[in-house]
């Protein structure tokens, strides 16, 4: 196959700059053709980059203008696309999470099964950043020991129209997927407690949350999700070790003297945060689609990490400890 032909639904903000770094910086591939429910924004879009404007995302999925799939609608709608690529045999990348109900996800891997084939992978492009790569390799060295404690913080500079559930559903998800990569285990219980709420808290939101996890081999995770926290997007991640502790590196940015201080600026959102995360990851889900693969985190991934939230979740509403069961791994997702 010469170039990969991309249909892409959801021309929303994430949506665009994953058209853009496909058309203008990675190789091997083209969004040929989007659609989004909002038809008007999506002709927009599509004319600024000279490619086709569908009004329905089912049938551009299905049409032989398109070989593979980008789902980067709102979460409620991942699941209806991913499925129409299943059915037409389509290698599929849906964005975070797979869907907000593990009831959902289980509906894709199921339809993923009995298609045959893996054709889905997740956006948990935390996997593909080179800092968390890092980490990983630390670990695998053996050379600190092994993993005791995690202490991780998740802060958004704002988070319009976000619910009490997203902070773990949308937001600690990620953490939930990269953690259980970085330490090659599943978690065994979940609590989550609310510090006092700011004022930034739209409606009903209460946030910040911290969500504590704990590791089938006991490692103690802690993870605050702050989403409104009014200064910019801070990511971090302490490794604990026996003999050694590890920290992400943060993005480099020149220290800066000005106004009587020293500065050094920090990033403002993810696609600040993680530009070489995403190019990355969608270089090899290209490279993958090509030579008739998915090797990036899998339908199963996306399931196993929403079967977490929603136990994170049911902690969280009943303040207490939820213990986590997950269904045994079929041997169509082993590798
Ligand atoms: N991996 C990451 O770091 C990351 C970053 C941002 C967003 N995301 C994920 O990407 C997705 C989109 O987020 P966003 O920030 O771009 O949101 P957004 O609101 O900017 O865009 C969502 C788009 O989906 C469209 N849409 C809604 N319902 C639809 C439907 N039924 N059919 C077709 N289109 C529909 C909307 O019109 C909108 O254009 C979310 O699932 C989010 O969790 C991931
Ligand atoms: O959808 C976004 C995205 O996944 C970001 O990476 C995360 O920091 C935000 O909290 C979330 O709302």
């Amino acid at each position: 196959m010469e170039e990969l032909k991309i249909g892409l639904v959801g021309t929303g903000a994430i949506g665009r700059t994953h058209i853009e770094r496909i058309n203008n910086t990675l190789q091997g591939a083209k969004v040929v053709g989007c659609a989004d429910a909002n038809v008007d924004f999506c002709k927009s879009v599509a004319e600024k980059y000279a490619i086709k404007a569908w009004e329905s995302g089912e049938e551009m999925i299905a049409s032989d203008e398109i070989d593979a799939v980008v789902v980067t609608t709102l979460d409620p709608f991942h699941e209806q696309y991913v499925m129409a690529a299943i059915k037409a045999g389509k290698y599929v990348f849906c964005e975070k999470p797979l869907a907000p109900e593990a009831d959902a996800c289980k509906r894709i891997v199921e339809a993923e099964m009995a298609a045959g084939k893996q054709l889905v992978q997740v956006g948990f492009m935390r996997r593909y950043d080179p800092g968390y790569n890092q980490l990983k390799k630390a670990i695998d060295s053996g050379k600190y020991g092994l993993p005791l404690m995690l202490h991780c913080v998740h802060r958004n500079y704002d988070a319009p129209g976000f619910t009490t559930s997203m902070p773990v559903e949308n937001s600690m998800i990620h953490e939930i997927d990269v953690l259980r990569w970085l330490l090659g285990e599943n978690y065994k219980t979940a609590e989550v407690v609310f510090p006092k709420t700011t004022r930034n808290a739209e409606g009903e939101l209460r946030d910040p949350q911290i969500m504590y996890l704990t590791t089938e081999s006991g490692v103690r995770i802690d993870v605050e999700s702050f989403v409104n926290c009014r200064y910019g997007y801070d990511v971090r991640c302490e490794v604990v070790c026996e003999e050694g502790c590890l920290n992400l590196p943060e993005p480099a940015n020149a220290m800066i003297r000005t106004n009587d201080s020293r500065v050094t600026p920090i990033c403002h959102d993810w696609s600040e945060r993680f530009p070489e995360a995403y190019n990355i990851e969608f270089q090899s889900w290209i490279n993958a689609c090509k030579e008739g693969r998915v090797d990036g985190p899998s339908a199963w991934d996306g399931y196993t990490a929403q079967v977490t939230a929603k136990a994170a979740s049911k902690a969280r509403d009943t303040q207490s400890v939820v213990e986590i069961k997950y269904d045994a791994m079929p041997d169509f997702y082993k590798k």
